[in-house]
């Protein structure tokens, strides 16, 4: 058997299912079931080892597995020696700080009170930068239940909708303490690595075919450069002629969101025959 490649994946939680579906888009063998702790992709020469979030960085910073998929929260709570190598687009959240509806606190104000929080190591060293001298109180999960239950003052937490924080009479104060969502990890000391470069440039792949269409329009010749401004794509549009004397026919990928604009942007500026179709697969 070759040398395989090993990446960790989450086995469950808010990662997990979006995780495993971006690893299916760049072409990867799925596990069958979500209790599989292992799945081998010999096409791939790729193993994969289904870990709980929160010990994916550890495992990837002891050397012992070449890539993971995290949260940014996670990996820094951890403090373990991993690069994060490219941010994944899902598992979006921030991590801060909630007190009691009308409680109005501030950072500062935590001097001397209790936080319950599951990331102390974020908590910890943000705590220390700002000065503020609290107890830190390790909960699992559920942390928004701790200050009605009387643990603690006040809470450092995940929040991503603020549905949790709501129903537990809790408001946010101060900045945010970390922006988080998924991200692409490996060891700080890693080497050369071509089965992890293939996976880097897949992943970036599912990336660039998530966010962006690729465009195709006619335009009259003299209005070539006014449409190429609204449609400059990667690396400049293709640009064809026409069986149609004075046109030409253009070809670029444009971002996802900015697509219907676009189209009403070259129809008014005399374009036609615009269409949109998915990229399915890419590499730039
Ligand atoms: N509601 C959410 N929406 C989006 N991302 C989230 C949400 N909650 C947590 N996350 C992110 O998902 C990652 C993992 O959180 P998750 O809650 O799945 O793990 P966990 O708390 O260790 O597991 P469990 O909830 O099973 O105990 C973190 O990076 C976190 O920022
Ligand atoms: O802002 P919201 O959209 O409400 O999401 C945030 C909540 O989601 C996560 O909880 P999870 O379901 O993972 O439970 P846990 O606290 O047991 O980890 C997180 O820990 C928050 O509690
Ligand atoms: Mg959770």
């Amino acid at each position: 058997m070759p040398d395989m490649l090993r990446i960790a994946v989450p086995n469950k939680g808010q990662l997990s299912e979006p995780a495993v579906e971006m690893l299916r888009e760049a072409g990867y063998r799925q596990r069958k079931s979500s209790r599989d702790l292992v799945m081998v992709d010999p096409d791939n020469e790729t193993e994969f080892f289904f870990l709980r979030p929160k010990d994916i960085a550890v495992y990837v910073g002891e050397g012992i597995l070449q890539a993971g998929i995290t949260g940014r929260d996670m990996l820094l709570d951890s403090g373990a020696p991993v690069d994060e190598v490219l941010p994944l687009g899902f598992g979006g959240s921030t991590f801060r700080f909630a007190a009691p509806n009308g409680a109005n606190m501030t950072v500062a104000d935590l001097d001397g009170k209790r936080v319950a929080t599951s990331f102390d190591g974020l908590l910890r060293s943000y705590l220390e930068k700002e000065g503020v001298d609290a107890r830190v109180i390790h909960l699992d999960g559920a942390v928004e239940s701790s200050v009605q239950l009387g643990v603690a003052d006040a809470v450092a937490d995940v929040v991503s909708t603020g549905t949790t924080l709501r129903q537990a009479g809790l408001e946010t104060f101060g900045e945010p303490i970390l922006v988080s969502e998924a991200v692409l990890i490996r060891p700080v000391d890693a080497g050369p690595d071509a089965k992890f470069d293939t996976l880097l440039r897949r992943l970036r792949g599912v990336l660039v075919a998530r966010d962006y269409v690729m465009m195709d329009y006619d335009v009259h010749a003299e209005r070539l450069e006014a449409a190429v401004a609204l449609t400059p794509g990667m690396e400049g549009p293709t640009v064809s002629p026409l069986h149609r004397e004075g046109w030409v026919a253009v070809r670029s990928m444009v971002p996802r969101r900015d697509a219907q604009r676009i189209m009403d942007d070259l129809w008014q500026l005399g374009a036609r025959a615009i269409l949109v179709t998915d990229i399915y697969a890419c590499r730039l």
